[in-house]
Formats: C-alpha cells, sequence, structure tokens
C-alpha cells in the first residue's frame, strides 16, 4: 500500500526529527537521495565524460537539498552549476557546494524575470539532469517571479530539446543508424526535491506553471500531489526517501499494490461452488450498442464470477451467448448487478428491466454497479427506490463527463450553469467527494489515475492503466470486473453471515480497479507493476517509465489479460492453507 499524507502533518514529523538531530543531518541525508538517483539516472545514460547536473536552487531548504546533492555530485567527478534564484539561499549548503568545486550561478536578481530566466537557459543547456530544488513543502499559492518564466522557459527548453530528438530519430532510417538507449534519452532529465515546484495543491489540483519532473524524491512521506491527479500526472517516478518519521494522523490517499489486491482478493477453496463464488446480473446493451454486453459479461467472467447471468435485447443476447457461452440468459438470484454500459435512454424496455432489477438489489442490500446509462437514466431510475436513496453498496462508475452531468444534475455546484468536464478534471477529488456526499454511494471517478471514493473514507487511488488503456469499450470491461469482484466480495459475506459494509467493499473495488489497469498493462506488452514509490536507493534508473512506453490495445486485450492481472496479485499476496 502507498500511502500519502497532509503536507502539514510531514512537516512537523519533519521538525520534530530535525529538532533532534546533528545541524544539517536530515538536510544531508535528503541531499544523499536525490544525488544517488541524479547518479544512478547519468550512469544509465552510458556517456563518455563525467555528466553534467544543474541544480535551480531557491531560498529555503529544499535549495539547501538541492545545493548539498550537487556538492555530494561534484565530489564524485560530476560536473555540476547552481543557479541561485534567492537572495538568501541556504548558507551551508551554498558553502558546502563551494567547497566541493560546484560551480555558483547567480544571475542578477533585479533584472527582469525573462533576462533571469535566460541565464537559467544557459545554463541549463548541454546538462543531462536538472535539480529542481526551487520550491518544496514550504510554497504558498502559484510559483511567483522569477520562478514562473524560469520554469516556463526551463520546460520549452525541454520540449524543444524532446523535438530535435524526434527528427534525429526520424532521420535515421535514411543514415541506417538506430538510436541507442543512451542517444534516446539524450534530453535533460528533472529531478524534483520532495516535490515538482509549483505543485502544492494539498488535493491534487495544479494552480499555475510548474515543473514536471522525470522523477521525484520525496522526503519523509508520500505529499498528496504524488498520487493525486492530476498533479499526480507530473511528478515521474517517486521515490521515497525514508528519512524515519513516524506519522500516526490518517493518510490523505491511498494506492493499493500488488499484494494489497492479493490479500482482498477473493479464492475460491475446497468448500466452494459457483453460488459462493458470486453470481453476478449484467443488465447491459441496446439495440444501439448491442455488443458492450460482450464487454461486460466476459470481463467478469474472467474475473471469477461463480456465474454470470445476462439480460439485454434479443441481438444483444445473442452476441453475448455466441462470444461466452458461459452466460446464463434466464433470470434467477443474483448477488450484485451491473446496470448501464450501452443502454440507451431511449430503450424503455431495458431501463424497466434495469429498474426492476435495482430495486430487487436495493431490497436486498445487495452492491450494484451504476455505469453509463444508468448513470444517465439517474433520475428515472433512482426515484423509484424508497427515499429516492441508492444506498450504501452501489458504485457509481462515471469519468469526468458522467460525473460533471451528474453533480449538474444533483444541483452540486455553486455556480449556474453546473458543472463542467474541465472543472471535474482539474479536481478530480473533489469533485468525486462532493458526488459521493450527494449520494451516499462509492464513486468510481475514472481516468488517467481512477479514484475510488466513500463517504467518510480515505480515497484510493490507483494509477495502473497506461494511457492505452484510454480506448472504446475499456470501461466496459471495468464494469464487468467490478460486478464480478462485487458478487464475490456479498457471497463471501453471506457466506461468513456478517453484512458487506461499504468500506470492505470500497477496498475491493479499488482491488477491482487494479486488476484492471495491471491488466491493461500486461496487454500493451508492459511489465505488470508500474515503477512506483520505493526506497530511493533501490531503484534502477530504467525504471523510469517514458509517456507512451507499450503498445496499442483493444478492450477486449484487456479481459484477456485479467487472469494474468489476477495472478500476479495472488502471487504477491499471502499463501492461504485450509483449516
Ligand atoms: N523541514 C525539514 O525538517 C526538512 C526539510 N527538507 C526540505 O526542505 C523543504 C522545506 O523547506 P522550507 O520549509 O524552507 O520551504 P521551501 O519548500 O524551501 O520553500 C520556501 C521558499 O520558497 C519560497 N516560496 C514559497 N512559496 C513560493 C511561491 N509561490 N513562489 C516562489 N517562491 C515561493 C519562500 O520564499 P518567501 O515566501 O520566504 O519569500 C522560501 O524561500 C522540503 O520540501 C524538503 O525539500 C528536507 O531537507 C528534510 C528536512
Ligand atoms: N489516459 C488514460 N490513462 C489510463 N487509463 C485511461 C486513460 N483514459 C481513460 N482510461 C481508462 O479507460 C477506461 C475508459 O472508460 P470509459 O470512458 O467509460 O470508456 P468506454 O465507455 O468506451 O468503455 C476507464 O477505466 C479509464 O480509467
Ligand atoms: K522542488
Amino acid at each position: 500500500m502507498i500511502s500519502a499524507f497532509d503536507t502539514a502533518t510531514i512537516r512537523q514529523a519533519e521538525y520534530d526529527l530535525v529538532a533532534h538531530a546533528p545541524l544539517d543531518h536530515v538536510m544531508k541525508k535528503a541531499a544523499g537521495a536525490v544525488a544517488e538517483t541524479c547518479a544512478q539516472l547519468i550512469a544509465a545514460r552510458d556517456l563518455a565524460r563525467a555528466g553534467r547536473v544543474v541544480a535551480l536552487v531557491g531560498g529555503g531548504d529544499n535549495g539547501g537539498d538541492a545545493l548539498y546533492a550537487v556538492a555530494m555530485l561534484a565530489r564524485s567527478a560530476i560536473e555540476c552549476d547552481a543557479v541561485i534564484l534567492h537572495a538568501e539561499p541556504h548558507p551551508r549548503g551554498c558553502q558546502a557546494a563551494e567547497d566541493a568545486g560546484v560551480h555558483l550561478v547567480r544571475p542578477d536578481l533585479s533584472r527582469s524575470p525573462r533576462a533571469v530566466a535566460q541565464a537559467v537557459a544557459r545554463t541549463v543547456i548541454g546538462c543531462d539532469v536538472i535539480i529542481d530544488g526551487l520550491v518544496g513543502t514550504g510554497g504558498r499559492g502559484a510559483l511567483r517571479e522569477p520562478f514562473a518564466t524560469v520554469v516556463t522557459l526551463v520546460r520549452a527548453g525541454l520540449a524543444d530539446a524532446g523535438d530535435r530528438l524526434g527528427r534525429t530519430r526520424r532521420q535515421s532510417p535514411q543514415t541506417g543508424h538506430r538510436p541507442g538507449t543512451s542517444e534516446r534519452s539524450r534530453r535533460p532529465l528533472v529531478v524534483a526535491v520532495d516535490t515538482p515546484s509549483g505543485l502544492g495543491g494539498e488535493d491534487g489540483s495544479v494552480a499555475g506553471v510548474h515543473l514536471p519532473a522525470d522523477v521525484t524524491v520525496t522526503m519523509g512521506a508520500l505529499k498528496p500531489q504524488a498520487v493525486l491527479p492530476p498533479a499526480s500526472y507530473s511528478v515521474g517516478q517517486v521515490r521515497l526517501c525514508d528519512l524515519g518519521v513516524t506519522i500516526s494522523t490518517p493518510e490523505r490517499a491511498r494506492s493499493l499494490g500488488a499484494g494489497d489486491v492479493g490479500c482482498a482478493w477473493s479464492v475460491p477453496g475446497p468448500s466452494d461452488h459457483k453460488y459462493t463464488r458470486g453470481v453476478a446480473q449484467v443488465v447491459a446493451g441496446s439495440t444501439e450498442y448491442p455488443f458492450t454486453g460482450v464487454m461486460c459479461v466476459e470481463a467478469a467472467a474472467r474475473t471469477g464470477a461463480g456465474m454470470v447471468r445476462y439480460s439485454g435485447p434479443a441481438e444483444a443476447s445473442l452476441a453475448v451467448l455466441s462470444r461466452v457461452p458461459e452466460a446464463v440468459g434466464a433470470p434467477g438470484r443474483f448477488q450484485a448487478c451491473l446496470l448501464g454500459p450501452g443502454l440507451s435512454e431511449r430503450d424503455d424496455a431495458r431501463i424497466e428491466q434495469a429498474g426492476e432489477l435495482m430495486r430487487t438489489a436495493h431490497a436486498a442490500n445487495l452492491p450494484m454497479v451504476l455505469d453509463a446509462g444508468a448513470l444517465r437514466a439517474w433520475r428515472r431510475l433512482v426515484s423509484q427506490l424508497p427515499g429516492g436513496e441508492i444506498g450504501p453498496l452501489a458504485v457509481l462508475t462515471p469519468h469526468a463527463g458522467e460525473a460533471a452531468m451528474l453533480l449538474t444534475h444533483l444541483g452540486a455546484g455553486s455556480q449556474r450553469g453546473g458543472i463542467s468536464r474541465a472543472e471535474v478534471e482539474a479536481e478530480p477529488l473533489r469533485w468525486a467527494t462532493r458526488l459521493t456526499e450527494c449520494t451516499g454511494a462509492i464513486v468510481v471517478l475514472k481516468g488517467a489515475a481512477t479514484l475510488i471514493v466513500a463517504p467518510g473514507e480515505i480515497p484510493y487511488v490507483q494509477h495502473q492503466a497506461p494511457a492505452w488503456a484510454g480506448t472504446a469499450g475499456s470501461g466496459d470491461v471495468l464494469a464487468g470486473i467490478l460486478v464480478a469482484v462485487a458478487a464475490a466480495a456479498q457471497a463471501q459475506s453471506e457466506q461468513a453471515g456478517a453484512e458487506l459494509t461499504q468500506a470492505d467493499l470500497a477496498r475491493r473495488i479499488a482491488a477491482g480497479v487494479w486488476v484492471h489497469g495491471t491488466a491493461a498493462r500486461l496487454a500493451a506488452g508492459l511489465r505488470p507493476d508500474r515503477p512506483a514509490a520505493v526506497d530511493a536507493l533501490s531503484v534502477q534508473a530504467e525504471d523510469v517509465e517514458p509517456i507512451g512506453a507499450g503498445a496499442p490495445i483493444i478492450a477486449t486485450d484487456i479481459i484477456a489479460a485479467v487472469p494474468q492481472a489476477i495472478r500476479h496479485a495472488l502471487a504477491a499476496g499471502p499463501l492461504r492453507y485450509a483449516g
């Protein structure tokens, strides 16, 4: 499990640590992790020369970390510059850097932000690694000048370098030259100290310009921006430098890893049979989208449901049964239902069928997954329930556009005209939380990072899916996985004679989201574990996964890889024995 905590909590824990340690002892440890990371990245470039690092240094301890880091690197024969962008940089860090032979560049800070930024850009040209030590946890609000212009210019320079690299690659067929690993990674890499400068929002929101990192070396514990979108899209690979701080307050957000999923997953034992493994009922597909049901049903079956029942129009049923003959068309008992993928609001018969199943599930306190068409038909469906309440075991799976539509419909925003998709994308945690408060349901807000939020619970955020997973039908596959997970959870609770709680269901749903993302990774040819936050000193440079790694996939590829993803989770989970 990866846990992120509020920045103020982490800062307090660090202060307590620093207060009982020798002067700059903790800072040198943090700097050591940054230096180690830079050295690894340079080593991976396979250069004939020693490599060059440029530190961008602000006025606080974040700049102090960067200064000590370049001092360490310079002592191991790496060429280092430190650009001092504050009138009062960390004095002992500066001294250490100077003593180690770091070249201190001091732009005239009385000049215009552009002039200062140009001085920075000149220093950065041709370097291998940029250390971002402008602002860390002491940052307040959007970046001020000259940092904002410096960051803008450095970003533009990095983009240019990327373009030049692209041109070199395109030329290679004529020259017969194939760029090697070192050449492909010629663009300077950005290593953020603690957090990319400019990313301060505790809820993952991003205000103003920031410097995206390839690697973020974070101190003590993960800050919210390391895991919460959209900030988390700019942190690159996160490496945790364990300073030995202890934090006893609840996390801000959590991410399940393979081992957690293995623990949360229901596995059949000798006394199990199809009914105890969970029966999933799927209402999906319409004459407009006859094949949607195929995705949901096959995904649910491959996820391990004991049985999948399917209801849909005749042509859709035929499509489902010819692809998944194991599916059962007859109605009957179920432990969880999925309503909505490919459901047309104009299909009154199907909406009526969904409403009937919803009433059955609601009366029996069974989990139900509401996706796509069921979210669009919210008013018609939910108004039929006693008190108009969907209940705690409902799981809503909107993407940002559907969440905006639902929030607007529920009157959740303060502005006239409702909530837009862009607003949800800018502050997904805020709006997922709002949606969960308005409905009392578990909300799965889908995106590159998918949030799983339940009222009063610590949110889960799962980052496994590669961008290749954003393909038509991928959400239908997810819905199928989730209904199987929910059915298994309910069946297990029934066996144990206990009520399935919302918190337990939310955790299992997060596990289902992990399986979907991991199956997409496997289908795209990526290794199952996305390089994630780990011990700063044990990670290899090649673990940095570039954007666009892997290959295109289609939704059915994800379904095919589901068993392999589950196998991976179970192998990382506990060994289970009978008795
Ligand atoms: N504490 C510890 O025990 C440990 C801390 N450690 C490290 O220290 C970091 C925290 O250091 P910190 O508290 O000095 O704050 P920091 O992030 O350097 O920022 C302050 C500077 O930024 C400036 N500034 C602020 N907002 C700004 C803006 N919007 N735009 C522009 N500038 C802005 C602000 O300027 P001022 O407002 O004062 O003029 C001031 O100069 C932490 O992230 C970690 O790296 C580790 O070594 C482990 C032990
Ligand atoms: N950029 C991305 N990176 C990773 N996963 C993505 C990305 N974009 C979309 N996804 C995932 O793809 C799925 C798309 O679901 P949805 O929008 O409902 O598509 P559909 O309705 O076509 O099935 C979701 O699980 C979402 O999390
Ligand atoms: K920083």
